[in-house]
């Protein structure tokens, strides 16, 4: 765990050749509209597990107009020496991420042994009223800073998932052997991924009521949708496969849990608050996340803040400063400079474009 000390990007999106020297502390990236500063961000999110900030497509972030594919290098300063890892695609395999850590091929689920990034991005401030699978995806970001297993879990489970529910959709009647087998893998990892976010709804939901009443409003965060351990999680599949044939899925797991959220002082579900609470509300969890993370492992996650100090009023932005300064790496964006004149000489400051 570790913050960055050197990126370098090539052919990623905008950036044909970037190279850039982060120090600890503030990483304060402006420039124009377009000039390329949330790109900088997602590809220091796809250092860690998963599909980035975006969420999208390899191949659409391999530059246009350049040979295919694409690199994002970075040299983490960690507590035993410099690590090096890299990401990225061939242009043979555009749809291929490729991982290395110290210059052996690895699983991206691995980067979360190395780094924690955690994101709170402009298409955030829907998460309160979106559907439940992007709250899940975030519990699973916070789930996975305080459990690098996590990642590992969630992807044995999807498999074994998808597997039973082609077999239930076959036409010949399934094998089952091999039901059970695919159940009992879900079961298990299943049961890990529901402990791992229980456990950090609870460990979250305790920092967040410590946390004394300030600029940003406090949630209560409580999991709903589905629990249930691994026994649970088995004795439902067997007896629900008639039931998930006719769906085509899975209609009762893990899959299907959601993150409740509430906004504290007023006792009212987060998806009624106005926008503007909402954003609070958002950025309150990650702060306390982050202060969490790094009290628990000694490590503070790298925190991307994308376009974050621009909605905030002039005391909220100190006050956001303010809470942030000492954290550890924390990569912010804007369109002005000035927005940024409080936080000091000790950051970072790269003009884009
Ligand atoms: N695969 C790609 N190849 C080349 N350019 C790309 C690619 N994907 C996106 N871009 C360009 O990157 C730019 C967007 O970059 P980005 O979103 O990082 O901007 P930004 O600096 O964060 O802007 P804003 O202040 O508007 O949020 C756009 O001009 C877009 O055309």
């Amino acid at each position: 765990m570790a913050m960055l000390s050197r990126l370098r990007l090539t052919d990623y999106r905008n950036h044909a050749g970037l190279v850039l020297a982060p120090g600890a502390g503030f990483v304060v990236l402006t420039g124009e509209n377009g000039a390329g500063k949330t790109n900088v961000l997602e590809a220091v999110s796809l250092l860690a597990p998963g599909r980035g900030l975006r969420r999208a497509a390899l191949s659409d972030m391999q530059r246009q107009g350049g040979p295919g594919g694409f690199g994002i290098a970075a040299t983490l300063a960690a507590a035993a020496g410099a690590v090096e890892i890299a990401t990225g695609t061939l242009a043979a395999a555009p749809e291929r991420r490729q991982v290395r850590i110290q210059g052996a091929a690895a699983t991206a689920n691995t980067l979360a042994e190395w780094l924690t990034v955690l994101w709170l991005t402009p298409a955030m401030d829907r998460l309160f009223v979106e559907p439940a699978g992007e709250r899940r995806r975030f519990l699973d970001r916070l789930t996975l800073a305080l459990e690098p297993g996590h990642a590992h879990h969630a992807a044995r489970y999807d498999a074994a998932m998808r597997a039973r529910n082609r077999l239930l959709a076959a036409d010949e009647p399934a094998d089952p052997d091999w039901l059970t087998a695919l159940e009992v893998q879900m079961a298990d990892h299943g049961g890990a991924i529901d402990a791992a976010r229980r456990s950090a709804v609870a460990l979250l939901g305790e920092r967040l009521a410590m946390t004394p009443d300030g600029p940003f409003a406090r949630a209560a965060l409580t999991l709903e949708g589905w629990r249930g351990d691994a026994d649970r999680l088995l004795a439902d599949l067997r007896h629900n496969r008639a039931r998930d044939t006719a769906a085509g899925r899975a209609l009762a797991g893990p899959h299907r849990a959601d993150l409740a959220v509430t906004h504290l002082g007023k006792g009212q579900a987060a998806a009624l608050a106005s926008t503007g609470e909402q954003k609070a509300l958002l950025l309150g969890i990650v702060l306390a996340h982050a202060e969490l993370v790094a009290q628990r492992t000694g490590h503070a996650p790298v925190l991307l803040l994308d376009e974050v100090a621009a909605h905030l009023d002039p005391v909220r932005r100190a006050a956001l400063f303010d809470r942030l300064a000492g954290h550890g790496q924390v990569w912010m964006t804007g369109t002005e400079p000035a927005l940024f004149a409080d936080i000091g000489d000790a950051a970072t400051r790269v003009t884009l474009g």
